[in-house]
């Protein structure tokens, strides 16, 4: 985590190693790049998931990880990237919006997209209700992505990923 939050209950709960890496508690950004990098490559992952996770990843992580991050976005990118979708489709007016899950590259919230499904945005809505409407559709649609990645792998060429169907 890059900050204290609910995560951190869960994963207890679960019997889920976990592990803040607050960027304020390191001299530089550089230096929290490499102390999350080598935090995370301590559990030797095949996929990084990023839910939730408020930080932009450096390029010592990038570099150690790069192709196989994986995050979860409450937009339909690349309308509304950043770290305030969800007030930023409501101020805009849409009528629609939803849930991006994107592999992760340098850029903000640019990677080649995954999997994306839309959200009706209602006319009482708010932050909250938007947002908690958006976080049901994105739990479901990040868990099948994952499943679906650890088991066909993806194939990303540039702008566009591709996870190969499952032909059996
Ligand atoms: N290199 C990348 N790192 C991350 C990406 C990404 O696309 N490329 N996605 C984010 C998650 N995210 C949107 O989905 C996101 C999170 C945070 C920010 C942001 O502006 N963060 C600020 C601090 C904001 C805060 O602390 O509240 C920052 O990092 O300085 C933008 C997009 C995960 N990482
Ligand atoms: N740009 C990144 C971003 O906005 N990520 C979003 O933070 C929320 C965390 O929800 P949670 O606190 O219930 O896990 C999620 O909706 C996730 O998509």
């Amino acid at each position: 985590m890059d900050r204290e939050c609910a995560a951190e209950g869960h994963a207890e709960a679960a019997g889920i190693p976990h592990l803040r890496v607050v960027l304020r508690e390191h001299p530089d950004r550089a230096a929290w790049d490499r102390a999350l990098t080598d935090a995370v490559a301590a559990h030797e992952p095949d996929l990084v998931v990023s839910a939730g996770f408020m930080k932009i990843l450096g390029p010592t992580f990038l570099h150690r990880f790069g192709g196989r991050i994986v995050n979860t976005h409450p937009a339909l990118l690349p309308a509304f990237p950043g770290a305030h979708a969800v007030p930023d489709a409501l101020s805009y007016g849409v009528k629609v919006t939803g849930s991006t899950v994107h592999l992760v590259d340098a850029g903000v919230d640019t990677g080649p997209i995954l999997a994306q499904e839309p959200v009706p945005v209602l006319d009482d809505d708010d932050e909250a209700t938007l947002h908690e409407r958006i976080k049901v559709v994105e739990r479901r649609l990040l868990a099948d992505v994952v499943a679906a990645v650890a088991t066909r792998g993806v194939v990303s060429d540039g702008r566009k990923a591709v996870i190969p169907s499952d032909r059996t």
